[in-house]
């Protein structure tokens, strides 16, 4: 007999603001150093400071001649004294009043000039240079000073940061050859369900692929998990509460299917019976209504574990994901950025109101540099796995409003 005790439906954002409160002081899974580049995608557990100042010198900004901004005006000739490279330091006397240095893109800044005029800004002619007509040139134009960017010691990346291309780089130009990222924490992935097969199997007419337990674990990598996908549990207390037992060592555990009114739909006894206290046992939302959110005590040795009750349908399983455990699982990885993306663009179409729940309707966002426009994806509901796939994101369309051409609505990029 399914339990009825302390059933708890959240509105949308209640559920995502109860996600975003068990989100932030969770116990960090440790640290490993890894080599630079190992570090793509992972979360920074150390701040990263500049070795030396950036940049270390006064750096010219563009190809051409330095200068005293005070004798580039209009019609004064100045003399070429010589030609510093980047790599190179001038190596010649300070500069005077009445000359110039050419000097590239990078080099440092010689010393008595204070600007660089572009090359294009410039007539040449026999050792000499002279300002183009109408153009004029201030003080510091084109030189980036000296540890403008950053000074040495300053911290310019925080633990917390997800190495992507930008921190990368400059964690390269800081030294670091290698980082502290945090352990990416395991998450257990449980499908559940007398009608799954595996992928290589055949299966009966019958029966389904287990899919959920691959998206769910792309979905748990993308947001900085390691998953460990479980063998399907059966629709059955004693298989399930042994397969949940079994994913008791991990960080995170990810249950799909059986979270809905079905005579088999055990998850909630089983996680009951263990001892879980229940955070909402449903969302206001569609897809998704009967999702479940809850924690494990701490037992025999073992940690508290957080767990999601996902439903089985697999674009609802998705959807859930990517509202509610992708945020609490970049948590758990260390991240500084956890809560979801939302965006707003136009709405290309009329969509009818929805009495109550939240839609998070899987839709496709086309943009050029003036506008972003939406519109949603026709599906078959939330098995339509065909249609999740040609959807770039969702729209979220709340609930008992219509939503006409032309409104502006939130989207939450996936
Ligand atoms: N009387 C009611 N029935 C249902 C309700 C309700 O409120 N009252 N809610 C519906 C909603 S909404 C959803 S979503 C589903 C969720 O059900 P479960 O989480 O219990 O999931 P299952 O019944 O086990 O499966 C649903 C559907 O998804 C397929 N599935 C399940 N697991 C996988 C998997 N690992 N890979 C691929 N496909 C999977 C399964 O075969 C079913 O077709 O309940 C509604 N019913
Ligand atoms: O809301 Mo269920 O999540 O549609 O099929």
């Amino acid at each position: 007999m399914k339990l009825e005790t302390s059933e708890y439906v959240a509105g949308f954002d209640e559920a995502l603001e109860m996600v975003l409160h068990w989100a932030v002081p969770i116990e960090k899974t440790g640290v490993e150093r890894l080599a630079l580049l190992d570090c793509v995608d992972r979360v920074l557990a150390e701040d990263v400071a500049a070795d030396r100042d950036q940049p270390p010198f006064a750096r010219s900004a563009r190809d051409g001649f330095a200068v005293r901004a005070a004798d580039a005006v209009a019609g004064a000739e100045l003399v070429v004294a010589g030609l510093v490279r980047a790599g190179e330091q001038w190596g010649g006397p300070a500069l005077v009043r009445g000359s110039a240095i050419e000097i590239m893109t990078g080099a440092p800044i010689p010393d008595g000039a204070d600007a660089v005029v572009m090359v294009e800004h410039v007539e040449q002619a026999a050792g000499r240079v002279r300002m183009v007509a109408g153009r004029s040139l201030r003080s510091g134009e084109n030189v980036v000073p000296r540890g403008c960017e950053a000074r040495a010691g300053d911290v310019v990346l925080r633990a917390g940061s997800v190495m992507k291309g930008a921190e990368i780089a400059l964690a390269a130009a800081c030294g670091r050859a290698s980082l502290d990222v945090f352990r990416r924490p395991r998450v257990a992935i449980v499908a559940t369900g007398d009608e799954l097969v595996g992928i290589d199997a055949v299966p009966e007419p019958q029966q389904i692929r287990n899919s959920n337990s691959y998206g769910l674990a792309a979905l748990a990598d993308e947001a900085g998990g390691e998953a460990v996908r479980f063998p399907v549990a059966r629709d059955e207390r004693a298989a399930l509460n042994a397969t949940v037992r079994a994913a008791r060592g991990c960080e995170l555990l990810l249950l799909s299917g059986g979270v809905s009114m079905g005579k088999y739909d055990l998850v909630e006894e089983v996680l009951r019976s263990l001892g879980a206290e229940f955070f909402f046992t449903g969302v206001k939302m569609q897809p998704g209504k009967p999702v479940v959110f809850g924690r494990l005590p701490a037992r025999d040795g073992l940690r508290e574990q957080f767990f999601f009750g996902l439903p089985g349908n697999p674009v609802s399983t998705q959807v859930t994901f990517c509202c509610f455990v992708a945020p609490l699982l970049r948590a758990i990885s260390g991240s500084g950025e956890v809560s979801p993306r939302f965006v707003q663009a136009t709405l290309a179409e009329d969509v009818e109101a929805k009495p109550g729940l939240m839609r998070v309707l899987p839709a496709r966002l086309t943009s050029d540099r003036t506008k972003a426009e939406v519109r949603l994806v026709p599906w078959q509901g939330s098995g339509d796995m065909a249609a999740h796939a040609r959807s770039n994101c969702y729209a979220v369309l709340p609930p008992d409003q219509k939503c006409s051409r032309g409104d502006v609505i939130s989207l939450l990029l996936r």
